[in-house]
């Protein structure tokens, strides 16, 4: 299968000072990936640089035959900020604003296709409701709703399961394992281990700098998992610019 993402040597980072560094590799056309590593080992740093958000310190990312604007991604639902006045219908809306354009008008196609995206994560009802007023799971359900709308090639899942309830995890799973039918290209950061190793072929562990990166049952070591926790632990936040030889050493 081509390659759909190129990482060459990506150092991604704030303020010159790197979060994630020396990453390369490539992510498959129609992969179904896992990140995981510990709490700051940079998942999120990582999708903001493949998004577009944040740009490299150093190194590349090639999207390949894609555009920034291809590319359907959901944030941390602690990166969204509820108090905006949007109600659910508006938000998951937003959803086509690259095929019907900002000042787009909503015609029938378009709401036909916002309330399909709204039954398909069990939201009918909720099209009024001020995002502010929505629990976790309806929130994490919102922003699934959105991506169905935007029919990408690459899907970008920032902890996409934190704090919801097995019947919501379930359904957005369900979600998750079509768009991999589908043949697109499925990128989500992960906490849980076993979901990880039931549903995803493919795993990148990430501690500042990656760690393994293959098949998940060869990535998901003891060994691996111990040896990021220590990485991770062993990761100077307040390092400067970027040198090759400025990630904690592997050998122990
Ligand atoms: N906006 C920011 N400004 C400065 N530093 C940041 C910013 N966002 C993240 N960091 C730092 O970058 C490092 C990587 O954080 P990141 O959020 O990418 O980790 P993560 O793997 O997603 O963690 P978690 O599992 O806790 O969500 C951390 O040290 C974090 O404090």
């Amino acid at each position: 299968m081509a390659a759909q993402l190129k990482f060459r040597d990506v150092t991604l980072g704030y303020d010159r000072h790197p979060a994630v560094h020396h990453l390369d590799g490539e992510v498959a056309s129609g992969a179904l990936l896992a990140l995981v590593g510990p709490n700051g080992a940079g998942k999120s740093t990582l999708f903001r640089g493949l998004v577009g958000i944040l740009k490299p310190l150093a190194g590349s990312i090639s999207l390949g035959d894609l555009n920034v604007r291809d590319i359907a991604y959901l944030p941390q639902t602690a990166d969204i900020d509820r108090s905006f006045p949007i109600s659910v219908y508006d938000f998951v809306g937003t959803g086509l604003w690259r095929s019907t354009g900002f000042f787009g008008g909503m015609g029938k196609s378009a709401r036909d296709k916002i309330a399909q995206a709204l039954t398909a994560v069990g939201l009918n009802g909720f099209e009024n409701r001020p995002i502010g007023t929505l629990s976790g799971g309806q929130m994490q359900r919102m922003l699934f709703a959105r991506v169905l709308l935007q029919d990408a090639r690459l899907i970008v899942l920032d902890e996409p399961f934190n704090a919801i309830d097995a019947k919501t995890a379930a359904d957005l799973l369900d979600l998750v394992r079509r768009w991999h039918a589908e043949g697109r290209t499925v990128l989500a950061a992960l906490h849980d281990m076993d979901l990880v190793r039931a549903h995803f072929p493919e795993t990148l562990l990430l501690a500042r700098g990656p760690v393994a990166w293959g098949p998940t049952a060869e990535v998901l070591t003891a060994a691996n998992l111990s040896e990021a926790r220590r990485m991770c632990e062993a990761f100077d936040d307040s390092a400067a610019a970027c040198a090759v030889d400025d990630m904690p050493s592997r050998a122990a």
